[in-house]
């Protein structure tokens, strides 16, 4: 995109994965998200690095406006949040959770506009002290929020799959509105316990927690258990999302650049 002379846009940086690649580690990240942040959020997305000893809060808080946690086939390690390691084998990404999960108190006290997306949601709560399930559709009064039938073409993995009952009052009503909505559904964990001080924004029909905010946190705070940044094209609920994260980080470029300059 070339932009001669327009205002620099507000920079987004990008939660990866630690993944093998032929025997090479390797930083990756889902195109949904970079595209999402690029077209709908008006930023310029930039992927993190899931390394720890190469990022640190303060750098981060200096230079960036807002940042997007990703979802992941992988699963923050259990130990995190004090339950003991699967029997069954389980997809873990500890870099990650070494890199990204020391990172997230700072920057949202810094006020550092922050959208969290599946294994992101799932990492903000374990943060706050909450807890998850492993296998939700095992319990006896919850759906099956899985993926489905993985003979589908992969797009269509990411179709609507239950309603959402936005919580009156909160944030994301305040983007939304409070009538129900559909989103799709690609997790097999989900909370169990919801962390300390974090405000429920809506939820599933079975009462599992779909999104939340932190409550008192200075700057938009905003997790979600479903996947807006494969729908940008085409739903409403995944544009007004990705637009209102895209205004929040505006508005910390500009009181950025203020502070620096006062
Ligand atoms: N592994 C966790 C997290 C689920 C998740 O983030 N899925 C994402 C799938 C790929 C994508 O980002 O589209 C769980 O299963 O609960």
């Amino acid at each position: 995109m070339h932009r001669p002379s327009a205002e620099p846009r507000a920079v987004v940086a990008i939660s990866t994965d630690r993944v093998d690649r032929h025997g090479h580690t390797t930083h990756a990240g889902f195109h949904g998200y970079v595209h999402a942040v690029a077209t709908v959020g008006g930023a310029l997305p930039l992927l993190l690095p899931s390394a720890p000893e190469a990022l640190d809060a303060d750098t981060l808080i200096a230079t960036v406006d807002g940042v997007l946690l990703t979802g992941s086939p992988s699963n923050v390690d259990p130990a995190r949040y004090d339950a003991p390691q699967p029997h069954a084998p389980m997809l873990l990404d500890r870099e990650r959770d070494a890199t990204i999960l020391p990172l997230l108190p700072r920057l949202v006290e810094a006020g550092v506009p922050l959208l969290a997306v599946c294994r992101g949601f799932q990492e903000l709560n374990v943060v706050y002290g909450g807890t998850l399930h492993p296998a939700i559709h095992t319990l006896p009064n919850r759906m099956d929020h899985r993926e489905g039938d993985h003979q589908r073409p992969i797009e269509r993995w990411y179709d609507d799959s239950h309603a959402l009952h936005v919580a009156p009052g909160g944030r994301l009503a305040e983007m939304v509105g409070e009538r129900p909505l559909q989103v799709n559904s690609l997790h097999h964990q989900g909370i169990d316990r919801l962390g300390q001080g974090l405000r429920v924004e809506a939820t599933a029909p079975d009462g599992l927690v779909e999104a939340f905010s932190v409550a008192g946190a200075p700057g938009f705070t905003l997790a979600v258990q479903w996947h807006p940044e494969m729908r940008v094209g085409d739903c409403p609920l995944a544009r007004a999302l990705f637009s209102a994260f895209g205004e929040a980080c505006r508005a910390r470029r500009a009181e950025r650049l203020r502070s620096r300059f006062h």
